[in-house]
């Protein structure tokens, strides 16, 4: 859906617009760069003279005269123009990566802080080939555009003021073949800036599919999906090597542009100028060097209407890169309050509480798109008092998760107040709020890496103790003597190494580490064996002691001793109560615990 957005962005900004977006980009290497332009200054210079001296080489030829020094400083300029090349080459690789390195960082950083729905609608491996893929080409608008193009215009100046000088009437001529091929490739080039901005998207589809499958690569396998999959990614690979073609397509017109633009002026110059030296308009001297100064002239051209590519190809790519770092992040500019001290004996309270996705979306300017739909909970009213345990059932999609969504403020409320400790949340910096709140999702991640790093992810100053210590609360304390590494074990990228009852312990001796006041956790829905099943009860029943405890609970025997149960069903609260209350005045709690075989 970002895609569409994409493309109006680029069909209404022009090529001016957004190259000012690559200015702050360029203006952290302003140093470097001035070098760069100095060097190609000189470098202009060293070959603009070069004509000059031959001009006097004939000369002198022609006059019997001997050319004596002429001739070294020939050599000398040569010389130093290649060294001074080879200064700028590495001046402006060295800025050309600096530059992707800045984009890369602030990429990841505006991904990493946008809003959580912008994850619901984004695509991670779409995400992925922004921060590797389109940042890359930011590197050719320096290394191949900028300069080049920069230097290069001061070689075409500089060639056409000798030109002009000597012989404006031939400049006419060869002004008027460069001006048509000139505009020619500005007409392309808007064709070629449109085509590597969907080549660009395309790889960004391709990784969005590879990141699907591989996600899921056991499900995949296990299907026998293998080849269908390929097949599937084969088709997003097909768009791009298509968008790149069409960007191939486009520049075999603009490449030959500058060919064809030479040859026909180097025969108009050749016989108009031949016609001229023998009519004694010019010496034969002058059409040489005009002549030389013709190729200086179109040498710059041609490389600068071949780097329109690059620059074009960058310019698709800051269009993308910009559609994220633009995206407002999660912001608490609206906040007041940065510390919550209880102004209520309820820790945790919701007042007609009602909430839809849709409301999220539905504004979305960047999407164009709107998903009225219907509410997920409505009009939610309970209270958790502080130290108690509550816990929270109903039928799958009743809207449980979203529950602690709203309260971790991933999400905002359509209308009601969520309040912890008597204090709106939004009122709240989310920074304190998530502070005070321990969350353990239904999944349970295991990030990539080991034990401790899993750990340290919500305290990284931690101790080795403090971590033995929260995994033996979680009777987790064996897992580490199943390496000699102890907590620099890795676990695989998904866990592999522990069971789902183990990973779901992990990451509750992980927000442990923080000492939260309040702890959710979203069960996992997992079945687990028997005895994985007592030691996460046990885990729970150690860690509820000291805190406030919210437990989306899938398995009613981890809830039985609960101090309330709240019964969702359909985003509404049907019931309220203990376990042996419910039994008596919810239906819906006793077909749940009559199907879990408690009643
Ligand atoms: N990010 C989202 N965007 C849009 N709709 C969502 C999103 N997350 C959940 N929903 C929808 O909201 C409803 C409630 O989902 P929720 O995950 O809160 O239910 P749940 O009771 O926790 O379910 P489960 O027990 O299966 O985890 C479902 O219909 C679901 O499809």
């Amino acid at each position: 859906m970002s895609d569409k957005s994409e493309s109006s962005a680029a069909g209404e900004s022009g090529s001016s617009s957004r190259f000012r977006h690559l200015l702050p980009y360029l203006a952290a290497h302003k140093t470097a760069l001035t070098l760069a332009l100095m060097l190609s200054v000189l470098g202009a210079g060293a070959s603009l003279v070069q004509p000059l001296l031959v001009n006097q080489v004939i000369g002198r030829v022609e006059a019997g005269q001997a050319l004596g020094s002429l001739v070294v400083i020939l050599a000398v300029l040569v010389v130093l123009s290649g060294v001074l090349g080879g200064l700028q080459t590495y001046i402006l690789q060295r800025t050309g990566v600096a530059v992707v390195f800045a984009a890369r960082r602030g990429l990841v950083r505006s991904i990493l802080n946008l809003p959580i729905k912008e994850f619901d609608r984004r695509r991670t491996g779409d995400l992925v080939s922004r921060v590797g893929s389109d940042t890359t080409l930011l590197y050719g608008v320096l290394t191949q555009g900028l300069v080049d193009a920069a230097g290069g215009s001061l070689v075409f100046i500089g060639a056409l003021t000798a030109m002009l000088i000597i012989d404006p009437v031939m400049l006419a001529l060869t002004l008027s073949v460069v001006a048509i091929s000139v505009v020619t490739v500005t007409v392309l080039s808007k064709r070629i800036r449109r085509a590597s901005l969907e080549q660009q998207r395309r790889v960004g589809d391709l990784g969005a599919a590879v990141e699907r499958v591989l996600s899921g690569i056991r499900t995949v396998r296990a299907a026998n999906a293998t080849e269908r999959e390929i097949a599937k990614i084969d088709r997003q690979s097909r768009g791009a090597f298509e968008a790149g073609l069409e960007v191939a397509r486009i520049s075999a017109f603009i490449v030959p542009i500058s060919g064809i633009a030479m040859q026909a002026s180097f025969l108009i110059v050749l016989g108009v100028g031949g016609y001229r030296v023998a009519s004694g308009t010019i010496s034969l001297a002058d059409l040489v060097a005009f002549i030389l100064f013709l190729f200086m002239m179109i040498g710059p051209l041609s490389s600068v209407l071949g780097a329109i590519t690059s620059v074009n190809q960058a310019l698709g790519a800051i269009t993308r890169i910009r559609e994220v770092t633009t995206s407002p992040s999660e912001t608490d500019d609206d906040v007041k309050i940065d510390l919550v001290s209880p102004s209520s004996t309820a820790a945790v309270s919701f007042e007609e509480v009602t909430f839809s996705y849709g409301d999220e979306t539905t504004d979305d300017e960047l999407s164009g798109q709107s998903h009225p739909s219907s509410p997920v909970l409505v009009g939610l009213s309970f209270e958790v008092q502080r130290g108690s345990r509550t816990a929270i059932v109903g039928p799958s999609g009743a809207g449980k998760s979203t529950v602690l969504a709203l309260l971790e403020r991933f999400y905002d409320p359509s209308s009601g107040v969520v309040r912890l400790n008597g204090t709106n949340v939004r009122d709240i910096t989310r920074t304190s709020l998530r502070s005070q709140i321990g969350y353990v999702e239904q999944d349970a991640p295991v990030l990539a890496g080991t034990i401790g790093e899993n750990l340290r992810l919500v305290a990284d100053s931690a101790t080795d103790d403090e971590c033995r210590a929260v995994l033996a609360s979680v009777n987790l304390d064996a897992v580490l003597g199943r390496s000699p590494m102890g907590l620099e074990a890795s676990v695989g990228e998904d866990g592999v190494m522990l069971s789902g009852g183990e990973r779901q312990r992990l990451a509750i001796a992980r927000t442990l580490l923080n000492a939260p006041p309040i702890l959710l956790l979203d069960e996992s829905t997992s079945s687990l064996d028997s005895l994985n099943e007592v030691l996460l009860r046990d885990a729970i029943d150690a860690i509820s002691a000291q805190r406030t405890l919210i437990v989306i609970a899938h398995r009613l025997s981890t809830v039985v001793d609960a101090d309330q149960i709240i019964v969702l069903d359909g985003g509404r609260i049907v019931g309220v109560g203990t376990h042996s209350e419910l039994l008596f005045t919810t239906p819906l709690y006793q077909r749940l615990a009559e199907h879990q075989l408690l009643a």
